[in-house]
Parts: structure tokens; C-alpha cells; sequence
């Protein structure tokens, strides 16, 4: 056995959260693309099983009721409020991350005020926020101004009404400073909105802790929710009052079964509710979030624990990559320091498509992203450092052989 490997047995033996995996339906692959897509939660089917054959199929049209349907989404908000350091009653599920960040944007400019007309939008960002950032400074008279994340500070100004930030960028997995840059925002009088779709579930965000105005986030992938499994949106609770939604649907009236033909927004976060919530899919992220809370046996999950765990999964990857890897064969753009790392590596390298195809054949998932970017996700739920050795190996053999 090489000293890594037996260094990996080490690590595997004294990790406090190697439990967990149990807890999710994994075959002999080493899965490191759970921040595209989360492994399958044992408890889901079952959970989805019965709100289809029960639910839906037996109880019928009472189940909006009986079945917590209406309220799931507050409930289950109330759920992911733990894990981004939210108070409950300020998170709503529901729409792709992509409708609440228009919803959040175009809210943070009617809060914004008189006479401020700029957007900012980081310039490096997934491309979905960019689209939506564009669209949401024309409807409302703004101007765009897409910038990189070290300039934003520079950019701030009286005109400024909002800013939309991720917390951690796709591609290279680099962690933005959330606590200074919503500061930032705010000593510009501005109001920010952060994506959280990369860190939520793989690090402390603390939105209340920070002051965070608005927020949105996907729960696919470190939530382990499942293809397209609802989005969420924060509404920090002092600014509930004033958020004023682009998308008044009937489930955020007061009084939604009053059929009333003028909008009252209802209270609170549920605001920012649209339509009919997506219930298969939202009562399968419910099942989901049920790994945080344990087993039954130990206890629940720390989003600090696995902060820690991530952090040596990427540490011990970086390593074994080190020793693995032909030199000069691949190069990491995804920072050192432990400060502005998320829970990813992104290497950079030639023939990056074909080599994670080759990677995947030998039962190593990670993804490839434009232009030449191996990006290897690492959720600590259920990667263990045996899997991070034997990732960086399998990439060192596909490298030497080519
Ligand atoms: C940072 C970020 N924002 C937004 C999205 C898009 O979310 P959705 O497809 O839920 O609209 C993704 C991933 O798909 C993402 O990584
Ligand atoms: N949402 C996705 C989908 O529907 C298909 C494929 C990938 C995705 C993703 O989530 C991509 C992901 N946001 C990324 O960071 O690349």
C-alpha cells in the first residue's frame, strides 16, 4: 500500500461524519460531482413512494391540508435556514434558482431607492445570473455593470442599487468574502443579493450573522434535493416589509383563497411564493434534508464539521495530486488558502473534455467545464479520503498513459 493510500485509511478511520454515507445510495464509484447533482438520500424513495401512492393517491385533494402540502414551503425553508445560519421565517422554497434571482433582484432595486440605477453583477459568474442580471437592469431602468469580484469593492457607489454576488464560483471553486463584500454594499447603501448554490450545505454562510439582505440558492447539489429540486429565496426579516415582488403570485396574497382581484402581499417570507408549489419534487428535498438530523442513532450533522472535512478532502486531494500527477500536467485554479476555498478543485488542463471521459469510464465522476477545466466536487457527506486518493491516482495513471 503506497503512504497515501494508508494515510487515506487513517483519515477514513477518524472521520467523524464516515457514518453518513451510509445514508446515501452509492455503488463502487468515487463520486466527486455532487456540486452538479447530490447523491440519492436512502430515505427519499420511500418518502416519494408515499406521497404519490398515499398522499396523492388516497387522501387526494385533501392532502394540500392534511398533508402539510400548502405550507411546505415555509416548512422546508424553515429546514434550510440552519444550514446558511438563517433565523427561521425568513426562507421560502420553491421556482429554479434562476426565478429567484430575478425575483431578488428586481426586489433589491424597488428597495433600493431614488436615484440609484446601477446593477452589479460579478462578471465571472454562472451564466444564468448574468442573463437574468441583464434583463432585470432593462425592466428596471438600470444599468448593468458586470465586474470581477475583486473590483466590486472599487465599483460601489451612490448610484449603486444592487449587487448580485456567488458565494463560491463555479468554475474555479474560489470563496468570496460574504462577510466584507455585504458590508461593503451596505456602506454604499446598497442592497446585495448572494447566490449561495455552491456553498449552502459545504460551509457556514451565516446570512443573519452577516446582515445578508437576499439570498438564493439551489438545492441539488450539497442539499442533495435531486434533479431540479426546488430553489430557495431569503428574505432577510427586517426588509420583509418592503420586498415587492416582480412575481405577485396568488401563493404569496394575503388571503389566497379569497379570489381576490387586487394583490395583498401576504407577510413574512412567503412573499416570495409564486405559484402552486412543486410537490413531488419538494417532498423529495424534505426527505432529503432528513440527513442532517442524524440517524436516529448519532447525532445530527454540523455544517462546521463538514466545513472541516471539506477542507481536508481538498487539502488531502491537492496532496495526492501533488504526487500523483505527471508534473506540469494539470495546474489548480482553485486558491490555497483555506479563506477563499468552497468545497471544489477546478485544475486546469489540455484535453480536459477527453481526459474526465476517460476519468469517468475508470469509475471516477467529476466534470468538465469550458474551456479546460477538471472540476471535482467533494461533499462530505459521503467522499471519504480513500476516494480522494483514489481519484488523483486514476487521474495520474489517465495522464502518464497519454
Ligand atoms: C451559481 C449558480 N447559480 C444558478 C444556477 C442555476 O440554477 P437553476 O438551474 O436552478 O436556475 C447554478 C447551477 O445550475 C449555479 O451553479
Ligand atoms: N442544474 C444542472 C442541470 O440541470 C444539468 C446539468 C448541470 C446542472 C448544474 O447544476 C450545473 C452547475 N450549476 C454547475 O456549477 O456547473
Amino acid at each position: 500500500m503506497s503512504e497515501l493510500a494508508a494515510e487515506a485509511e487513517k483519515l477514513d478511520a477518524i472521520d467523524e461524519l464516515a457514518r453518513v454515507r451510509s445514508q446515501f445510495v452509492l455503488d463502487g464509484v468515487v463520486y466527486l460531482d455532487g456540486n452538479s447533482l447530490g447523491a440519492l438520500p436512502v430515505g427519499v424513495p420511500g418518502r416519494v413512494e408515499d406521497v404519490v401512492r398515499r398522499q396523492w393517491g388516497e387522501l387526494r385533494i385533501r392532502s394540500w391540508d392534511e398533508s402539510g402540502w400548502w405550507t411546505a414551503p415555509e416548512r422546508i425553508g424553515d429546514r434550510i435556514a440552519p444550514l446558511v445560519g438563517a433565523a427561521a421565517g425568513q426562507i421560502v422554497v420553491g421556482d429554479s434558482t434562476s426565478v429567484n434571482v430575478f425575483k431578488a433582484l428586481v426586489a433589491a432595486v424597488r428597495m433600493a431607492g431614488e436615484g440609484r440605477d446601477e446593477i452589479v453583477v460579478d462578471a465571472t459568474t454562472f451564466p444564468t445570473d448574468g442573463y437574468i442580471a441583464e434583463s432585470a437592469a432593462r425592466m428596471t431602468g438600470c444599468t448593468l455593470r458586470p465586474v470581477a469580484p475583486a473590483e466590486v469593492r472599487g465599483t460601489l457607489g451612490e448610484r449603486t442599487a444592487a449587487v448580485l454576488l456567488n458565494h463560491v464560483d463555479y468554475r474555479t471553486g474560489r470563496l468570496h468574502d460574504l462577510p466584507a463584500l455585504t458590508a461593503a454594499v451596505h456602506a454604499a447603501g446598497a442592497v446585495v443579493v448572494w447566490d449561495l448554490c455552491h456553498s449552502a450545505g459545504a460551509l457556514p454562510v451565516g446570512l443573519d450573522e452577516h446582515g445578508v439582505d437576499l439570498a438564493v440558492g439551489c438545492t441539488y447539489k450539497y442539499l442533495n434535493g435531486g434533479p431540479g429540486s426546488p430553489a430557495y429565496l431569503y428574505v432577510r426579516r427586517e426588509l420583509q416589509g418592503r420586498f415587492d415582488s416582480p412575481l405577485p403570485g396568488w401563493n404569496s396574497h394575503a388571503e389566497p383563497f379569497g379570489m381576490r382581484s387586487e394583490y395583498e402581499p401576504a407577510a413574512g417570507a412567503l412573499r416570495g411564493r409564486v405559484g402552486t408549489p412543486d410537490i413531488l419534487s419538494m417532498l423529495a428535498l424534505e426527505a432529503a434534508l432528513d440527513v442532517w438530523d442524524g440517524d436516529g442513532e448519532g447525532e445530527g450533522v454540523s455544517i462546521g464539521a463538514v466545513r472541516a472535512k471539506s477542507l481536508a478532502l481538498t487539502d488531502f486531494f491537492l496532496e495526492c495530486v501533488g504526487a500523483y500527477v505527471p508534473a506540469g500536467r494539470v495546474e489548480s485554479v482553485t486558491p490555497v488558502a483555506h479563506a477563499e476555498r468552497g468545497s471544489q478543485v477546478a485544475l486546469r488542463c489540455e484535453g480536459a473534455g477527453d481526459v474526465m471521459k476517460r476519468l469517468i469510464e475508470r469509475g471516477v465522476v467529476g466534470d468538465f467545464r469550458h474551456p479546460d477545466v477538471l472540476r471535482f466536487g467533494f461533499t462530505p457527506l459521503y467522499v471519504g479520503f480513500g476516494d480522494v486518493e483514489r481519484a488523483a491516482r486514476v487521474l495520474g495513471a489517465s495522464l502518464e498513459e497519454q
